[in-house]
């Protein structure tokens, strides 16, 4: 291995309470809300194809006119009360809002900007309220911090003189200053999802990163930071020289899953997801798919089955109300949670061979293994291979715990026989395992 000063400082997973916390929430829901709800993907008649809040980028909207966005930004339809109560009734565990995306505006009233939510009409912070509303609702708040800050005057995509080095190290006075007056103003928020970490002029102070994550742990222990952060001295991002994963959980999945277990190298990650391709901000006009309420609940149950959080993002209206299908989402996601949560809170790896007809998952440290079916097969059997060791004590399907008597079909394979092969949504069965020999067939009936 390379001698690294600033690269991973641990070797595995936190196993601490707040991530312990983490760990076991499971399905977040990330807000992007700030000036870019204004233009929404539109300007002067023309649409902005690319994702909404990245516009002021977009050669036909005139810098300085995004800029001054700021004295429009009045949410009269601002409730946090009530977003909270859609993201608890869509059964969201923790929430990640923007209180600066990479335009720099501040939805707090930052002492250490002028571009915030204070020189808006509205002039009120947005995000105490919000954080009170969700922490009453019982969700947790982690708050969303990009680093590339297209309105400081000292930032600075790259180093390339001596001015550009005084101005990056303004820069990271400020960033420190407002990271520490996050934390001052909202002591209930449980962690930072640092975002636009690319630049070089990031990338090649890894020692800041390092440093960075370092002063925020001491200043508000246990908070959980992703591996967007950091960068270690060689410039290496997310894994560190020696391949080691830096932060608290690997952040590299935006709008993309892992395939396989052997894709997470046993670490802890999170997968965050737009409803539209790529859209984050709130755009007028979503172009191409909108992902329903059953692909939603996949990619929610193929993380927990491979050991990761699920992020779904909503990006509210300038006015501070949501869209239409952004609110049927929330709540058919909802129905399916308030029946079967019980199988994705807590929900680990359960280290059962992958089969065709959906995903497995295993309650944190129980012998309780669900299975999440999607793909019902035309047999209406579903085959279970037990791993080694491991006895089958019962099997019952979530919805109406009816029981149900699997086949020994040879060694320690079974079919589960579905009495109903029809399916609207993903259907969860529930085993009851013990750890034993699985030495011989039908150990089922006699455990019965
Ligand atoms: C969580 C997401 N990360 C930001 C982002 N900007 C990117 C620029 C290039 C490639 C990927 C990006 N993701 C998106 O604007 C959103 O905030």
């Amino acid at each position: 291995t390379i001698a690294l000063k600033h690269g991973a400082h641990r070797m595995g997973n936190r196993t601490d309470a707040d991530m312990v916390r983490w760990r076991s929430l499971r399905f977040g829901q990330f807000i992007h809300w700030g000036l870019y709800a204004i233009p929404a993907g539109e300007w002067n008649g023309k649409t902005y194809n690319g994702a909404a809040e990245w516009i002021r980028s977009w050669k036909e909207m005139p810098h300085k006119a995004y800029d001054q966005l700021y004295r429009q930004f009045n949410p009269v339809n601002f409730n946090p009360q009530q977003w909270a109560a859609q993201a608890k009734a869509m059964g969201a565990k923790y929430m990640i809002i923007t209180t600066k995306h990479h335009d720099g505006f501040c939805l707090w009233p930052s002492k250490y900007s002028k571009y915030t939510i204070a020189a808006s009409p509205w002039k009120k912070d947005l995000l105490g309220p919000m954080i009170d509303a969700y922490n009453k609702a019982g969700i947790d708040v982690h708050l969303y911090f990009s680093i590339i800050d297209w309105n400081h005057p000292d930032y600075r995509a790259s180093l390339k003189n001596a001015a550009d080095s005084a101005a990056g190290k303004r820069f990271q006075v400020f960033v420190k200053n407002q990271l520490a007056e996050l934390l001052q103003r909202y002591p209930t928020i449980k962690g930072f999802w640092f975002d636009g970490t690319w630049d070089d002029s990031w990338k090649n102070d890894g020692a800041f990163s390092d440093e960075l994550e370092q002063y925020l742990q001491a200043l508000h222990p246990g908070l959980v930071m992703g591996s967007r952060l950091r960068a270690d001295e060689k410039g290496a991002r997310h894994f560190d020289s020696n391949g080691r994963l830096m932060g608290d959980y690997e952040q590299g999945w935006e709008r993309k899953l892992p395939a396989t277990i052997a894709d997470v190298h046993g670490n802890d990650w999170e997968a965050v997801m737009t409803v539209p391709e790529n859209q984050w901000g709130y755009h007028a006009k979503w172009m191409g798919h909108v992902k329903t309420v059953n692909e939603i609940l996949e990619m929610l149950v193929k993380s927990v089955s491979l050991n990761g959080n699920f992020v779904l993002n909503f990006g509210p209206k300038a006015d501070g109300t949501y869209r239409a299908e952004e609110q049927q989402l929330a709540a058919g996601i909802g129905e399916w949670m308030k029946v079967n949560g019980a199988a994705v809170y807590d929900g680990t790896y359960a280290g059962f061979e992958k089969q065709d007809w959906g995903y497995y998952i295993r309650k944190s440290g129980t012998d309780s293994v669900y299975m999440v079916v999607f793909n019902m097969p035309v047999s209406g059997s579903l085959r279970v291979k037990l791993p080694a060791r491991t006895e089958l004590t019962g099997v019952s399907m979530m919805q109406g715990n009816v029981a149900l008597a699997p086949e020994w079909i040879g060694r320690n394979e079974y079919f589960i026989h579905l009495p109903n092969k029809q399916q609207e949504s993903p259907m969860v069965i529930l085993l009851k395992t013990v750890k034993g020999e699985n030495k011989d067939k039908g150990n089922v009936e006699k455990a019965r």
